[in-house]
């Protein structure tokens, strides 16, 4: 006996959470609860604008009939909707029981705000100090000197950085001038420093800094490939597809050497948590890139732990489907 429920959610956002040029005054998303038998598995299906070229109008036309189809016991190929395959596969694999349990609660801190703030949260980030800065939304200088200030200041951190495409080859390298060649070697990447991978690839040779594709991974024709300069990829699960297109993901960039960094995109507690085992799993060396719960207002049915953000249960939430 298969039954399925979905949920709508709608959770306010810190003010000032800009993606892409617009800001997002609210996640919105749906979650799945799915049964069979006495086993039970949950997912969350939430496109991010800007950056899922599927809304979730859409996605929410994809998954009903999918479940639909699925309730009636019928066995069905992964939706071409990259935020519906995700969802969907967590709970399958969570009523299959083969997601791990055990998540990978290491985060890399994104550093944002009040520099007191960021200073007091690395100090107390247990374990090995890693950090996450963007930068490319303000002058080079500015973003140089703010790095090179946190490094000087915590002598045993590294950073992540994210340009998101916006350098030219000459901001990048002007950003780049500001930082020592040690400075250089304790940033473990960049994300996509500049407007083309060409750009980028010369920005790691002429710099020495180290760069990572994320935007790239989920362009057309992107296979991982070991190239000078290159050492990971980030996989954001909810914009690549199922789980079994990650592991597939996951495997090419191993095979090239690369490192693997599985990334939020901003999902709830409960899609958040998923892909700390996710990641715990198929990239067990690589601290993931999760921290993006504090940019929301409360945590969904599963806690995160150490968050001291309200958690709403599953019977608050607004059931809009059930089968
Ligand atoms: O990867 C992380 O560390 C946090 C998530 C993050 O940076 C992000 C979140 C939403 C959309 C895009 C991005 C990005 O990596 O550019
Ligand atoms: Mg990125």
């Amino acid at each position: 006996m298969r039954r399925a429920k979905v949920y709508r959610y709608c959770l306010p956002m810190e003010a000032g959470v800009v993606l892409r040029n617009q800001r997002l005054k609210t996640r919105d998303g749906l979650l799945i609860e799915l049964s069979e038998g006495d086993r039970q598995g949950w997912g969350e299906v939430a496109p991010l604008p800007g950056f899922s070229f599927e809304s979730l109008e859409q996605a929410q036309q994809a998954l009903l009939p999918w479940l639909d189809e699925w309730q009636r016991g019928e066995n069905i190929p992964e939706s071409r909707l990259p935020s519906v395959a995700f969802g969907v596969s967590c709970a399958l694999a969570e009523i299959a029981g083969t997601l791990p349990e055990a998540g990978d609660q290491r985060c890399a801190v994104l550093c944002h705000g009040d520099p007191d703030e960021i200073l007091m949260q690395l100090h107390q980030q247990p374990g090995e100090k890693l950090g996450k800065i963007k930068v490319g939304l303000y002058e080079a200088v500015r973003d140089g000197l703010n790095v090179s200030l946190l490094l000087e200041s915590i002598p045993e951190l590294t950073l992540r950085l994210d340009a998101n495409r916006s350098w030219s080859c000459s901001k990048a390298a002007a950003f780049a001038s500001y930082l020592t060649p040690e400075q250089r070697a304790r940033i473990r990447f960049i994300e996509e420093p500049c407007n083309t991978r060409q750009h980028s690839l010369e920005f790691a040779e002429a710099s020495g800094i180290a760069i990572a594709w994320d935007e790239s991974t989920r362009e057309a024709g992107f296979v991982a490939q070991a190239q000078p300069g290159v050492v990971a990829i980030v996989i954001k699960p909810t914009l690549i597809g199922s789980i079994q297109e990650c592991q597939q993901r996951v495997l090419e960039a191993q095979r090239e050497g690369l490192q693997v960094v599985f990334s939020s995109s901003i999902e709830s507690s409960l899609g958040l948590t998923q892909l700390a085992r996710l990641s715990a799993w198929l990239s067990p060396e690589s601290i993931p890139g999760l921290d993006t719960l504090d940019l929301m207002s409360a945590q969904l049915v599963r806690p995160w732990a150490g968050s001291h953000l309200p958690l709403i249960d599953a019977e608050k939430l607004e059931v809009i489907w059930q089968r």
